[in-house]
């Protein structure tokens, strides 16, 4: 159980959402979520979920520890497919398609949606071959189409300068936040549409943490981003939009700084003001 669990005090987040937007803009959806159920054996995880992420947007998942964050956010690349036992029910949408749809070709529908996790996870492998991973698996090897592909992705994650004269080394050498950046640029060489992130600054420390928002701000320009969060400073922070899930239910969803200074359901400013989680 973290410290955040357990936290107490009134979260003031009002300093950070000052500088936000709060234009009424409309935004199209790029992943709608439709009646999702999901079911880990017999015991029921995600309740009727209906929600939708705009395009090019980050939207945070917020919640008491259980409430179903990472189950959801999984349900987006279909990697609950992996767990035994699991039963799902519903839509997800991905650009208008639903992607548990029979037809659909699991590995490609994860080229489109990337996913990155709490605990970096480089592969025991140079950077450069950490980078190129995806491409290599696609059967591209051309040098040039490797090596551009290698700058624009860790240019991308905002790496490059720091590793631009080491590409040789063993990626575990790097740093932990060097490392969660490198995930997101082997992430991202393959040009997805989506990046799901999985609390991806929790193992960080402070320095390395902050690298990771102002890249997520960068991020969005081209991808649609998805992030599970325990921290309501960092959803504060990085996202546009936040959900509130509670027991497997989304209790509400709006823009950031709505959901912050004015929720509509008890329970959610509840959990915002402290009073569990
Ligand atoms: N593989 C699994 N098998 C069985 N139950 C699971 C599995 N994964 C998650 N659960 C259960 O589903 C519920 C939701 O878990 P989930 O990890 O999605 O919550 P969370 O909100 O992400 O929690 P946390 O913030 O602690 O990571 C919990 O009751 C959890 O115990």
């Amino acid at each position: 159980m973290t410290a955040q669990h357990t936290r107490t005090h009134t979260i003031d987040v009002s300093s950070i959402l000052r500088d936000q937007k709060t234009t009424g803009e409309q935004n199209e959806a790029c992943i709608k979520v439709e009646n999702l159920n999901l079911f880990y054996a017999e015991k029921q995880a995600l309740h009727g979920v209906n929600m939708e992420m705009p395009k090019k947007k980050v939207t945070a998942y917020i919640g008491p520890s259980g409430c179903g964050k990472s189950t959801l956010l999984r349900c987006i690349n279909r990697m609950n497919d992996l767990v035994d036992n699991v039963t799902i029910e519903g839509k997800i949408l991905l650009d208008n398609e639903n992607i548990y749809d029979k037809a659909v070709n699991v590995a490609a529908l994860r080229r489109r949606v990337g996913m990155v996790f709490q605990k970096p996870n480089p592969f025991p492998k140079s950077i450069f071959e950490n980078v190129t991973y995806g491409l290599r698996i696609q059967g591209i090897n051309d040098k040039r189409i490797l090596e551009e592909t290698v700058e624009n992705a860790l240019r991308g994650a905002a790496l490059w300068d720091e590793v631009k004269d080491r590409l040789n080394d063993n990626a575990l050498g790097l740093s932990g936040g060097q490392q969660q950046r490198l995930v997101i640029a082997r992430a991202i060489a393959i040009e997805p549409e989506v990046l799901l992130l999985d609390e991806p600054a929790s193992a960080l420390d402070p320095i390395s943490t902050l690298k990771i928002e102002e890249l997520i701000n960068e991020l969005k320009e081209k991808y649609t981003i998805v992030i599970v969060t325990h921290n309501m400073q960092q959803a504060a922070r990085v996202s546009d939009y936040t959900a509130f899930m509670y027991m497997g239910e989304l209790i509400e969803m709006g823009t950031t700084s709505e959901l912050f200074t004015n929720p509509r359901k008890k329970q959610t400013e509840d959990y915002i003001t402290g009073r569990y989680g």
